[in-house]
C-alpha cells in the first residue's frame, strides 16, 4: 500500500487552524487523520481527552521525551506540546494522509526529519483580526492572550521557511485552497 502524505498545518494561535481543518476533514476525498497531540496544558471546557488532546502532567510528557516517543515537541507560551510519533507512523503506514496541527518550533523540527512533508502556513487578513480571534474565543486569560499575540509576530515572520502560504480569510474559501494543494501533491 502507498504511504500516506505528511502534512504540517501551522499557523499562529488563534489564526483558525483547527476551524479550518475541521472544514478540511468533512471532505472524505481527501482522506485525512488527525494526529492527536500530548499536552501539558490544562483542558478547556469543551475539550476531550483523546479527541482534541491526550492531557498529561509535565512528568508525564518529559517521559514521553526521554524515551522517544515524540516526532517532535515544543514550549508555547508555558505548556508543553508534542506528536507522538507511534500513531502517526501508523496512519501513514495505512495509507492515511496524516494532518500535524502544531505550532512553529515543532514544524521546524518535522520539516527536519522529513523533507517530503508538506508544509502550509495559515496567515491571518491582519494582527487586528488576529487579536479579535484570539479575544473572540475566550478560552484564555489576558496575560496569556498578550503573550499569544507577542508569540504569533515572530512565528508569523516564519512563514517562507513553508512551502505554501494560505490566508484565512474565509474558512471555506481557505479550506478550499488547501484541499486543492493537498490535491496536487498526493
Ligand atoms: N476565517 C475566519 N473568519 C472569522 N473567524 C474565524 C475564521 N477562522 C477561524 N475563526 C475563529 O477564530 C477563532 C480561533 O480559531 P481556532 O481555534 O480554529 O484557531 P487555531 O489557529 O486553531 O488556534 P490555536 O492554535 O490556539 O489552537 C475561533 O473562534 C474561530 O471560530
Ligand atoms: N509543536 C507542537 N505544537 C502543537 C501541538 N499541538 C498543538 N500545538 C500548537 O500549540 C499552540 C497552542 O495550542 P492551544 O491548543 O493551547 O491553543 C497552537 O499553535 C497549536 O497548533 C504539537 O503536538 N506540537
Amino acid at each position: 500500500m502507498k504511504k500516506g502524505l505528511l502534512i504540517i498545518l501551522s499557523g499562529p494561535s488563534g489564526v483558525g487552524k483547527g476551524t479550518v481543518r475541521q472544514e478540511l476533514f468533512k471532505d472524505e476525498s481527501l482522506n485525512l487523520a488527525y494526529s492527536i497531540s500530548m499536552t501539558t496544558r490544562k483542558p478547556r471546557p469543551t475539550e476531550k481527552e483523546g479527541v482534541d488532546y491526550f492531557f498529561v502532567s509535565e512528568a508525564e510528557f518529559k517521559d514521553k521525551i526521554e524515551k522517544g516517543e515524540l516526532l517532535e515537541y515544543a514550549q508555547f507560551v508555558g505548556n508543553y506540546y508534542g506528536t507522538p510519533q507511534f500513531y502517526v507512523e501508523k496512519l501513514l503506514g495505512e495509507g492515511k494522509n496524516v494532518v500535524l496541527e502544531i505550532e512553529v518550533q515543532g514544524a521546524l523540527q518535522v520539516m527536519a526529519k522529513c523533507p517530503h512533508a508538506l508544509t502550509i502556513f495559515l496567515v491571518p487578513p491582519s494582527m487586528e483580526e488576529l487579536e479579535r480571534r484570539i479575544r473572540g474565543r475566550r478560552t484564555e486569560e489576558e496575560s496569556i492572550v498578550q503573550e499569544r499575540l507577542a508569540k504569533a509576530r515572530k512565528e508569523i515572520a516564519t512563514q517562507n521557511e513553508y512551502k505554501y502560504v494560505v490566508e484565512n480569510d474565509d474558512v471555506v474559501a481557505a479550506k478550499k485552497k488547501i484541499a486543492q494543494i493537498i490535491q496536487d501533491n498526493l
